[in-house]
Formats: structure tokens, sequence, C-alpha cells
């Protein structure tokens, strides 16, 4: 695996520890993207450690809504990520554009993020930090989630917040005031109800300023527009729930009504 081996396209985003670029592989034509991360800046930031991790957890990560990382390689100065590429971009810019998703588009969605997190928690992976600018779109329309921690940093209408937006942390990550008191994977079923509702209402339940938004959190203070269908609002309830083990489980959401309804 080396850089000579590919023909280097468009730029597909950039970030803080790296950039993305449109690639294909010479010999078989194969189309990928290729991710660029510059050892020197993974150093300052000190997330080396972190990087390798990610990468050994990613690399054995295989399912249709999450996005592939195919495999690495590195030259003196800089890390390559052979990542899957995504024919229709990323889906923050599709919600940005339609405003909010109409209700059998959302439980689309949501179905194949709760097949996403069922085989990634089966896996005891977890917390991949769902939030729409995390999750891509296929050719075929499905999404694949993939965990962007160290790239959302473009200036173009993501949630400008500083350190990423707190509309997706759960009450139980924001209640000890540190991100490292222990969760379980149980924070994921939060943020997917917080993902659910932006899709559906087309803003996040407590957004807000900062301090608000945190109190409105670990309070739960939250209300669904009318325009929302009851079955929605009973799966949005059933999820941005304050209590992690009161949380409707994976396999129950799969068995919804709502997803039923949609996603015969
Ligand atoms: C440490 C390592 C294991 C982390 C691995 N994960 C990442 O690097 C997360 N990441 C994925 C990307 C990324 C960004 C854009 C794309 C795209 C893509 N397809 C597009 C189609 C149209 C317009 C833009 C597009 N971007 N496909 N795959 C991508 C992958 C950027 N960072």
């Amino acid at each position: 695996l080396h850089l000579g081996m590919f023909e280097i396209g468009k730029p597909l985003g950039k970030g803080k520890f790296g950039r993305v670029y449109l690639a294909k592989e010479r010999s078989s034509g194969f189309v990928c993207a290729l991710k660029v991360l510059h050892k020197s800046e993974l150093q300052q930031g000190g997330v080396q450690k972190q990087v390798r991790r990610e990468i050994e957890i990613q690399s054995n990560l295989r399912h249709p809504n999450v996005l592939r990382l195919y495999g690495h390689f590195h030259d003196s100065k800089r890390i390559f990520l052979i990542l899957e590429f995504a024919g229709r971009g990323e889906l923050y810019k599709h919600l940005r554009k339609e405003h909010r998703f109409p209700e059998w588009k959302a439980a689309q969605y949501i179905a194949q993020m709760a097949a996403a997190l069922k085989y990634l928690h089966k896996k005891h992976v977890m917390h991949r930090d769902i939030k729409p600018e995390n999750i891509l779109v296929g050719i075929h329309g499905e999404i694949k989630i993939s965990d962007f921690g160290w790239s959302v940093h473009a200036p173009n209408n993501r949630r400008q917040t500083m350190c990423g937006t707190l509309d997706y942390l759960p009450p139980e990550m924001l209640a000890h005031g540190s991100k490292d008191n222990y969760y379980s994977e149980k924070v994921d079923l939060w943020s997917l109800g917080v993902l659910m509702y932006e899709f559906l209402v087309g803003e996040a339940p407590f957004e807000d300023t900062p301090v608000m938004t945190q109190r409105r959190i670990t309070r739960a203070d939250m209300s669904v527009p009318s325009f929302v269908s009851s079955e929605a609002k009973d799966l949005i309830k059933k999820l941005l729930v304050l209590d992690p083990a009161k949380r409707i489980p994976l396999e129950e959401i799969q068995r919804h009504p709502w997803i039923v309804k949609h996603c015969e």
C-alpha cells in the first residue's frame, strides 16, 4: 500500500486533523475516500495513541450502515486512511437543504441507525458520536455512520459551537461536569432520540444558548411540535428519558409501530 498506487481527485472535506480526497486505486479502479493525517499535528494534539486505537477498532467493523475503513499506510510525515466513499455525501447537507425529512425517510434512517448501533454494541463499541455531521449517505440512499471526531471543523454551516455541539450530549455526561465519567452504550439511545427529533423537526430538541441547552437536557425539557405524528412522538419520548436504564432498547425500536409502518 503506498500513495503512488492512488490517483488523487477532488477534496471531499477538511477538518482539524486531516483532509479527505476522492481517490482511485490505479490497478483496480476502486474508488475510495483517502484521508490524510499529519503525524506532527497528531503529536501536537496528543491523539496519536487514540488514532491507532480507532484504526484498530474501525478496521474490524463490517456493517452496511457503518463507514468502512479498508486499510491504512503511512510515510515519514503522514498517515493515510483508505475509507469507504459514500456516493451521496454528508447527511447534514441534505437535512439543511430539505429543512426536515418526511416521516417515511426519517423512519428508514432511524431503523438503519438502530441496526448499526445494535451491531456496534454487540462488538462493545459505543458512543459513535451520533449527530447529522457524522453521518454520510451511500449511493442507494442508505446511511453510513462514521466517527468524524478528528475532522469536523470546516467553517461551513455545521453547528458553530466551541468543542462540537452540546445538543447531542446525554444528561449522564453533563451531570458530573466531565465527559470522562462512566457512561454505557445507553448514551447512544439518547443521541438517537435527539437525531430522530432533528430529522423530523429540523432543529435539535434542546437547542438554545449553551447554558440553557445544558439545563434543558438535564431536565429533558423539550416539546414535540403538533405536526409530528403521535407514533413518532411516542418513540422520541421513549428515547429521551433521563434514566439511561429506562430508555427503549434497540430491539424494541426495530419493532416500534412507527418504524414498522414505514419500513415494510
Ligand atoms: C482515526 C480513524 C480510524 C478515523 C476514521 N474516520 C474518519 O476519518 C472519519 N472521516 C470520514 C470522512 C469522510 C468524509 C467524506 C466522505 C465521503 C464523501 N462522499 C461525498 C460525495 C459527495 C460530496 C462529498 C462527499 N464526501 N465519502 N466518504 C467520506 C469519508 C472524514 N473523516
